[in-house]
């Protein structure tokens, strides 16, 4: 089954609901500006909440081919959790995605595993695709035990979903000692964890789910690195933090199939 390519730009807290509208539209026009038809490539932006409402009315006015989500959820439905935002009120600015587990959520907002099936879960009831990240620190990767370690956060992440769900949602791996470092993972090293998240949804929920979902690198992910790290079979995308912050970066990373996999 041929899965298609989804690049998603993690903003992280970066740009206002102003400097969100000119992004977008330069990444748009970007896109666009060469006629190369990147049909082929699911594009989706990540801003911050303050932001969502913004995007949605340009997206939506201008019928751009870009998809947006959120870089968190509540995994409680309604009430008195203050700061919170729900799945519901993400859902109703048309989010289509929700990163869940990010790396710096589960460090410094000490995310579990548990909580971050929970969120994910959420997102999905809602309507909207988890993009779940797992991923191991440096230490884990040292000792050469990032297989286990990532396989037990999937396995605690997707608990009790069901082979249909997981073939429909996205598992993002992000080593650690990548995201924002500027020291890339070789796509062997991609390829290695990725398709080792595959062969876990293979061994636990079947061949067809193993072969829909799709499963993400992410950790300085440049246009420079992209296309090589595209080029492993096991790799369906990127999530793209500080690249996608810069529209021309973002935009060739989008367009990964045009550059050489050197
Ligand atoms: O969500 C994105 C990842 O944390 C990667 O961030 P980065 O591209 O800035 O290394």
């Amino acid at each position: 089954m041929a899965r298609t390519p989804l690049m998603a730009g993690n903003w992280k807290m970066n740009l206002t609901h102003v400097e969100a509208v000119a992004l977008v539209q330069k990444l748009a026009w970007t896109l666009d500006d060469k006629k190369h038809d990147y049909a082929g490539v699911e594009v989706v932006v990540v801003p911050p909440f303050t932001d969502l409402r913004s995007v949605q009315t340009l997206v939506d006015g201008d019928k751009l081919k870009i998809a947006y989500g959120a870089q968190d959820v509540s995994a409680h439905d309604a009430g008195a959790y203050t700061g919170e935002v729900s799945a519901a009120m993400l859902a109703k600015l048309g989010c289509g995605y929700v990163v869940t587990g990010h790396s710096e959520r589960r460090e410094y907002h000490g995310e579990s595993d548990a909580l971050v099936n929970t969120k994910s879960r959420k997102a999905l009831d809602a309507g909207m695709t988890p993009i779940v990240c797992v991923g191991e620190p440096l230490e884990v990767r040292k000792a050469g035990e990032q297989v286990s370690y990532t396989l037990e956060q999937v396995a605690g992440s997707l608990a009790g979903f069901t082979a249909e769900e997981v073939a429909g949602l996205v598992v993002a791996y992000e080593p650690v000692w990548a995201i924002g470092t500027g020291e890339v993972a070789t796509p062997e090293d991609a390829q290695e964890v990725c398709s080792a998240i595959r062969g876990w949804v293979a061994e636990n929920l079947g061949a067809e789910a193993a072969d829909a979902v799709r499963v993400l690198y992410g950790g300085s992910v440049k246009a420079a690195n992209a296309a090589a790290i595209m080029a492993k079979d096991d790799v369906d995308g990127c999530l793209v933090g500080g690249a996608s912050l810069v529209a021309d970066e973002f935009a060739g990373i989008c367009r990964f199939a045009e550059l050489p996999a050197v």
